[in-house]
């Protein structure tokens, strides 16, 4: 998969969370969670179910209210403007939200004469958003007969019909089919290269890899780290070489720091000094005419940076 990374850094801040808490009897699904979104980035925010990301979310877009905490939207505060705050922000729930007997068509009529659009203007939206989100043959068809993957493109299609500056997306890939996945993927690829700022959850490690400039990991309402892709990865991801070799009963001891484990048919050898553990294990395989048949280095994940900062997988 693909990773992007924004080499074109915006210093301007789209959305700035200080301190957000929140309590549902005595559930505490967010314990204080801060981050910040450049402006025109696509932002992660990554955590396993219950993590608090929905929570988050909903708080953003004025659907739930924080117990504490402060939000920045745009440059406009969460607990004062919320109506401006509405007129520049489009949120993709995680629940399909569509008049299942309707046509994609008129469930589009219906969203956008919520937000006050109308007549050409909104013919206009409603053809822009179908053909954005690959669905222009299928509009005048009932939601009922769609995928589920579709359903979402068109939860998508209506939360951009205002044209937002920020778009928040929860978990939109969640049950869908790699097609409409891919369509979605693309989407805000292209929308991202407009200049739009994405926000995007999910429990998908790939996901984030594949699209987030930043990211935001999540767990048990806390963020437990923030930066980007690859300086989440170099400060925190594993890093590793795997070998698998004819004849090797046990690997020969390494003149420097290294942690072995068994993995698969071969040997996980964690260790910063990486290009020496190469050398010295092709050096002993030709001394001992033994054969390599795997010698690799491991790219960091980001499912080993979410294991070393919780000691668990996200996957569990
Ligand atoms: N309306 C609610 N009433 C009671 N508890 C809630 C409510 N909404 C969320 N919670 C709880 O708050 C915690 C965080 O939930 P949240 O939905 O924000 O997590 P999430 O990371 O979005 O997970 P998921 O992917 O499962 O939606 C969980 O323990 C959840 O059960």
């Amino acid at each position: 998969m693909q990773t992007i990374l924004d080499t074109r850094k915006s210093t301007e801040t789209a959305l700035d969370v200080r301190g957000l808490r929140k309590s549902y009897g005595n559930i505490a699904a967010l314990q204080g969670v801060s981050f910040s979104v450049r402006s025109g980035s696509c932002f992660g925010l990554l955590g396993p179910n219950g993590a608090g990301k929905s929570t988050t979310m909903k708080i953003l877009t004025g659907i739930v209210t924080a117990d504490a905490g402060t939000v920045r939207v745009l440059g406009l505060d969460t607990a004062k403007q919320q109506n401006a705050i509405r007129r520049q922000v489009g949120y993709v729930p995680q629940e399909i939200t569509l008049y299942e007997k309707l046509s994609a068509r008129d469930n589009l009529v219906f969203f956008g004469e919520m937000y006050g659009i109308r007549g050409s203007e909104l013919r206009q939206r409603i053809q822009e958003v179908l053909r954005a989100t690959a669905l222009e043959q299928r509009a005048y068809e009932p939601v009922a007969t769609f995928s589920v993957g579709m359903k979402r493109r068109i939860n998508i299609a209506a939360a951009l019909l205002h044209r937002p500056k920020l778009l928040i997306l929860d978990e939109p890939t969640v049950g869908i089919d790699p097609q409409s996945r891919n369509y979605i993927f693309e989407m805000i690829r292209s929308l991202r290269a407009q200049g739009m700022t994405i926000i995007y959850s999910t429990h998908y490690m790939e996901e984030v890899e594949a699209l987030c400039d930043d990211i935001a990991i999540i767990d048990h309402g806390r963020v437990i780290a923030q930066g980007s892709l690859s300086d989440l990865l170099d400060r925190f991801g594993k890093k590793a070489v795997y070998v698998e070799m004819d004849g090797f009963g046990q690997l020969p001891p390494f003149p420097f720091p290294c942690k072995i484990s068994r993995r698969d048919e071969g040997w996980m050898i964690e260790t910063k000094y990486r290009s020496e553990a190469m050398n010295f294990l092709l050096q002993n395989a030709f001394e001992q005419k033994l054969d390599i048949r795997a010698l690799e280095m491991v790219r960091p994940s980001l499912e080993s940076v979410f294991l070393e900062l919780t000691g668990t997988s996200l996957r569990d």
